[in-house]
């Protein structure tokens, strides 16, 4: 598949920028000597199907780690540093330099997701905003949070002015699929609620990050962000391992998270803020609106190729309609259009990931050993880096792709008689953070919703599981989420209560009003209190 003549040129002079091979430590933004590995794009700039170059990174390794990490510490020394005790809205306008600095980067930004991970231009440009949203609503929500902590309470005679305050320094990893939005969704609320930070971005979705360098580094007090490259054995392995590390913030896969967990030799102490696997199913009852479902099948299946944690990876289709909705399913699954991610109108893009396509068949032929057709025309068939979605039934449990985060195009696709039988899948799956529910009669909808909403953490009423809109508790039950992340409870996974106390008496009566006439601390002297 050719790109358009425009397209190169303007992704190969963003990576200019990229050619400097710089990092940001200490506040400095360095330039990198050393070895670098090529980010290659999956989509090809050529008649005949190739990989496109892009770029190439710095292969950091631990002495850049731990440079990273003094960096880290020293800038928040033990809670004492200038940005951990800094008033609020010092650290609010930090914020709102570095967010207006991002919005004018939104072009190259947007040209390099898709470049580097075959996001559609409405989906990049969506992840932009929206991560740019993210990061006003938190800068809002954090200032709200603020003006609730000037509310003193009193019990039993003891006055409180309760705060939330920083945890120290917070290593942040964040995933290829969503690698502005999903990572600033760690990286923002961690820094601005007072913790310094050590980021290092995923092995696709990397060169964007490099055009916000400069906001970065120009928006924060030195060491307050580090931002390393590499891979994350040569990188977060040393940092995890030095047990310096407060908050280990990752979204991706928990064998990532155990592994650097079990580095830390005081794992106790450490506070996870952890996005993992899921495997959300769709339930179609037999009064399901098809039209709706399956339009809401199609887009939680195959949005961005089915590569979100939020996507539904398993579809069980009640009996009496199993025949209609597999025709109708399999036959919009052959419509969709595959193209570039800046044509007009595509529905599946290439995918980043060059050894995709062969794991997708790996679970095709496991599943079709094991009895399962694919039940679309179109199912499974290799061009480029891609391999059209297969609608696959009837799945059984004991394949590879009932049981694996598919994370790619394959739709499996379970039929049941009695609603015991996905119920009890759920109860027994390793995942627990959505489901999606399609159906019309409220007397069954409603002991069901109730039901599932004690096997997963958000019940979607007729539409596809997402995370969005951001500000709705974004968490997963068992192995798919520790801690939640929406941008209320993001502020507090990245922070602890802290408070002082003071009895009633007529000495402290004098000394708050003289603290809070001072207005030199955030506590007792914030700017909301009257
Ligand atoms: O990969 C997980 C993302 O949080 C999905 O977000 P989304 O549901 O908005 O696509």
């Amino acid at each position: 598949m050719p790109v358009t003549t425009t397209a190169i040129p303007e992704a190969l002079q963003i990576t200019q920028e990229i050619h400097q091979k710089t990092y940001l430590v200490n506040g400095e933004l360095r330039k990198w000597e050393g070895e670098t590995t090529p980010v290659i794009s999956t989509i090809s700039s050529t008649e005949e199907y190739a990989p496109t170059t892009l770029g190439s990174i710095p292969d950091m390794g631990e002495p850049e780690a731990l440079e990273a990490l003094d960096a880290a510490l020293s800038a928040y020394d033990q809670g004492q540093g200038v940005w951990p005790t800094m008033k609020v809205k010092d650290r609010v306008e930090c914020m709102e330099a570095f967010v207006k600095r991002m919005e004018q980067k939104r072009e190259e930004v947007v040209k390099l997701l898709m470049w580097e991970i075959g996001k559609s231009e409405p989906d990049s440009y969506k992840e932009f905003d929206r991560t740019v949203e993210y990061i006003y609503d938190t800068i809002e929500d954090y200032k709200q949070l603020d003006r609730d902590a000037a509310k003193f309470q009193k019990h039993d005679g003891v006055y409180a002015h309760i705060r939330r305050g920083p945890l120290g320094v917070v290593l942040c990893l964040g995933p290829y699929n969503y690698p502005l939005n999903e990572t600033f969704a760690l990286l923002i609320p961690a820094i601005i609620m007072g913790n310094t930070t050590i980021f290092k971005p995923a092995k696709h979705g990397v060169l964007l990050i490099t055009p916000l360098l400069e906001a970065f580094r120009s928006s924060f007090p030195k060491g307050v962000v580090n931002i390393l490259f590499g891979r994350g054995r040569a990188v977060a392995a040393p940092i995890m391992k030095t047990g310096k590390v407060d908050v280990l913030a990752l979204i991706g896969n928990s064998k990532s998270a155990n592994a650097l967990q079990e580095q830390h030799p005081k794992s106790n102490r450490l506070r996870l803020v952890l996005g993992l696997e899921a495997k959300n199913p769709a339930i179609v009852l037999p009064d399901a609106d098809l039209d709706l479902t399956i339009n809401e099948c199609i887009s939680g299946t195959l949005s961005f190729n089915g590569q979100r944690c939020t996507a539904l990876k398993v579809l069980y289709v009640h009996e009496d309609i199993k025949d209609e909705f597999l025709k109708r399913f399999s036959e919009k699954v052959d419509s969709l259009k595959f193209g570039n991610p800046w044509e007009k109108g595509v529905n599946l893009t290439p995918l980043p990931e060059p050894g995709k396509p062969a794991y997708i068949q790996e679970l095709l032929d496991d599943a079709q050993t094991k009895g399962a057709k694919i039940k679309n025309k179109k199912g499974g068939k290799h061009f480029d880096n891609y391999i059209w979605p297969a609608v696959l039934y009837p799945v059984t449990k004991d394949m590879r792709v009932y049981e694996e985060e598919q994370f790619g195009p394959v739709i499996p696709v379970l039929s049941f008689k009695d609603i015991e039988e996905p119920l009890s899948d759920m109860a027994e799956s390793n995942y627990g953070q959505q489901v999606s529910l399609f159906g019309k009669d409220v007397y069954t909808l409603s002991p069901l919703i109730d039901s599932l909403a004690n096997l997963v953490c958000r019940v979607n009423l007729n539409s596809s599981c997402q995370r969005g809109p951001d500000v709705y508790p974004f968490t997963g039950r068992k192995d798919s989420a520790q801690s939640t992340l929406s941008v209320h409870d993001a502020l507090r996974s990245f922070s602890i209560r802290t408070f002082v106390a003071f009895k009633d008496n007529e000495l402290n009566t004098n000394t708050i009003e003289q603290l809070m006439e001072a207005k030199v601390s955030n506590f007792l002297s914030t700017d909301y209190i009257l």
